[in-house]
């Protein structure tokens, strides 16, 4: 690919339109980069830090990405020719780790290297759907009854699957209400690791609603303990925190720690690594489905190039960019029709920025000359 002369870090600050609540806590104000990598034709590519500011989902936060993209992930790019955009994830091998960091700049690699060839993301990646469907996670809510109108609320939407918070105290009861009210709707429950295997008799109560899965109910870094959890409850489990690499993947399904896999770009580090855990799931027998970070828009599109490639069965949490926030960084902003997406078909990401909104959102800017 033609070389990257210049990588630009933007610090955005942008302000959910809903607080968003889990079993860890809540959060509304979301401070991320946008990586943009520029080349001597003046193409531009972008990708998008997930990370947030605490680390309650994973050891990363926008401190630790800023660090190591600085100081380690920039410094290996301005040393080495990229042919390729998976070259990338090969030369950031020796970083441990940090794989929200490198998810971000191998992002930008991509996007740049698919508007380059002149062809979307989706198609650089080998997708070929040209629209996917979406679910809607749903924050734990003050009360049953808010719960039960925000499903109405999304049900009626259209959105193809509602994905309902849980943690202890806020479980079998509140779902068991949501199934009385939606006996037919795709439901599944995401616990954030609330739980432990003391807890398997009280949630193979679950068995009993008919949810697709129960998401990550066991500790962030465990997949002994989901192995024996799966093999006593008929609920497929869905890992997410558990899966940083194929590697990962490829253990945790030989030991049947999970049916369903969550990936999500950044926690994997790059799209070249969710590619190969993609392939390595459906050669496998393995349903996967693209999670969301409460991304802004760049994130969320290259969320929707990822879920076009055929083993993206499961609807994911890519909803509407104006669900989540008043103005979107991207245009035209991200649209949920029918609880579908049409993938778009211009080159890359297949959205424009919004360079008045990414303006309006910066708050600090660094260039880097490759
Ligand atoms: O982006 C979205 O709408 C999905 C958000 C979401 O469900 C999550 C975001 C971050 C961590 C978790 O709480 C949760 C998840 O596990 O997917
Ligand atoms: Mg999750």
């Amino acid at each position: 690919m033609n070389p990257i002369k210049q990588i630009k870090l933007r610090k955005l600050n942008m302000h959910l339109k809903h607080s968003f609540t889990t079993s860890f806590g809540t959060m509304q104000d979301k401070d991320f980069f946008i990586a943009e990598a520029i080349d001597g034709e003046g193409n531009r590519g972008f990708g998008e830090s997930v990370a947030f500011s605490y680390p309650w989902y994973s050891e990363e936060t926008v401190g630790t990405n800023w660090h190591v993209m600085r100081d380690f992930l920039i410094p290996v790019l301005q040393d080495n020719a990229i042919s390729h955009p998976d070259d990338v994830s090969a030369l950031f091998e020796p970083i441990k780790r940090n794989n929200m960091a490198k998810s971000t700049l191998e992002g930008a690699v991509w996007d740049l290297y698919a508007k380059q060839n002149n062809q979307t993301l989706a198609s650089a990646l080998g997708g070929e759907k040209e629209a996917i469907d979406v679910g809607i996670s749903i924050g734990i809510q003050p009360s049953v009854e808010a719960l039960l109108d925000k499903v109405a609320y999304f049900v009626n939407d259209g959105y193809k699957r509602i994905k309902i918070k849980i943690k202890p105290g806020w479980d079998v009861d509140v779902l068991q209400s949501v199934r009385q009210h939606f006996p037919k709707i795709p439901i599944m429950a995401d616990a954030n690791s609330a739980y432990t295997l003391h807890d398997m008799e009280h949630l193979k109560q679950l068995d009993a609603l008919n949810l697709m899965m129960i998401e990550q109910p066991l500790a962030h870094d465990d997949i002994i303990d989901h192995a024996t959890l799966q093999a006593n409850m008929q609920t497929p489990i869905c890992l997410d925190e558990s899966i940083h690499s194929l590697e990962d993947t490829r253990k945790a399904v030989e030991l049947g720690s999970c049916k369903i896999i969550n990936i999500k770009i950044g926690r994997v580090g790059g799209l070249s690594e969710a590619k190969r855990i993609h392939d390595y799931c459906r050669n496998n027998g393995i349903d996967v489905w693209c999670g969301g970070m409460l991304e802004a828009g760049v994130g969320r599109a290259h969320n929707i190039a990822l879920t076009t490639l055929p083993g993206f069965t499961l609807p994911g949490d890519t909803a509407g960019s104006l669900l989540y926030w008043e103005k979107d960084i991207i245009t035209p902003v991200v649209n949920v029709e029918d609880g579908m997406i049409r993938v778009p078909d211009q080159p890359g990401i297949g959205y424009a920025i919004d360079e008045e909104a990414l303006e309006q959102f910066t708050v600090d800017v660094h260039t880097f000359h490759v």
